[in-house]
């Protein structure tokens, strides 16, 4: 569990400033300034400055502002380091990561921001234990387009393995992984069900595409108010079996051990992350 929610990850095309300006109102808790596939070639480099002032102009409050890339292997990627480098920003996002060396190549020419990675090619998730532990590494984002796209899969079960072992990865490097995106941005219910199947499998988010989808995944992967009761009471019960000599209790016909405690304070401290973020 992190101490900085990532329930909501928008994406926002850095071509389009009126989405740049429309994301100060919205109630995510991250967002991803897209120069990579949101933005079409002929916009790419205007893209760049666009995106450079918006975020210099700020009123993004204390949203998780990422900065997604090109790779370094098109014409545009290396221009797009040097120049997030440079902007307001909390971290690069890098595309379709293969390998540390794409990190190491990164990093180079943004020495000052943390990384994330798209995990979104075969090898990439083949090397997901390497990746997640690089040291510049602050977490990682699911592409589950590229991913379906690059393994002929055509249905998200077939992508189970795939992220299963990125979040294995992260969950051991100690860094966030959030799920990727659900392209039917009209479809509510499709949504959610594949919002509480990232959430069951332990993603701490899901990335998005449209405003609309913001409230859905904040509702799935924040705690609700049943969690947090249920964390209080877990932890007063295990503190008076504690105080009796009991290294265990019992809830609602449960046994409560000490590793549930340590998931019970983290409920409790994600539901404080998450009220001093919306108070912004
Ligand atoms: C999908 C869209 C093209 C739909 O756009 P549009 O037709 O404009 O939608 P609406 O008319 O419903 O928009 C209503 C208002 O909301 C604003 N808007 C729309 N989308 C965004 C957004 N992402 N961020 C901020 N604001 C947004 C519109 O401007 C309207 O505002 P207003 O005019 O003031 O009412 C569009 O949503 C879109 O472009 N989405 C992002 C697509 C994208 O980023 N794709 C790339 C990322 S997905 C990916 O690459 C994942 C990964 O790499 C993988 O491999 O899986
Ligand atoms: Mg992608």
């Amino acid at each position: 569990m992190h101490s900085r929610p990532v329930r909501s990850a928008l994406y926002i095309p850095g071509s389009k400033p009126r989405a740049l300006d429309k994301a100060r109102g919205l109630p995510c808790d991250a967002i991803l300034f897209d120069l990579e596939d949101a933005v079409t070639p002929d916009a790419k480099v205007s893209a760049r400055s666009i995106l450079q002032q918006a975020l210099a102009q700020g009123g993004y409050g204390a949203r998780l502002r990422l900065v997604r890339i090109n790779a370094l292997d098109t014409a545009w990627g290396e221009d797009d380091a040097r120049a997030a480098a440079d902007m307001d920003c909390d971290g690069v996002l890098v595309p379709k990561v293969s390998d540390p060396a794409d990190l190491d190549a990164v990093a180079a020419l943004v020495p000052d921001l943390p990384l994330w990675a798209m995990m979104e090619t075969p090898r990439g998730v083949l090397n997901a234990q390497a990746i997640a532990s690089h040291g510049r590494l602050a977490g990682v984002v699911i592409g589950t387009n590229d991913l379906a796209n690059d393994l002929g899969a055509r249905t998200r079960g077939a992508l189970t393995t795939a992220l299963q072992h990125c979040l294995l990865a992260a969950r051991a490097a100690g860094i966030p992984a959030i799920d990727g995106v659900f392209n039917a941005y009209q479809d509510d219910e499709g949504l959610r069900a594949e919002c509480s199947d990232g959430r069951d499998m332990g993603f701490d988010g899901k990335s998005l595409i449209h405003p609309a989808q913001i409230e859905i995944a904040n509702a799935v992967f924040g705690a609700t108010p049943t969690e947090i009761d249920l964390a209080r009471r877990q932890i007063a019960a295990f503190d008076r079996a504690a105080r009796d000599g009991q290294g265990v209790a019992v809830v609602d016909g449960r046994i409560v051990e000490n590793l549930h405690i340590v998931t019970a304070r983290a409920t409790l401290a994600k539901a404080d992350a998450i009220a001093a973020l919306e108070r912004t």
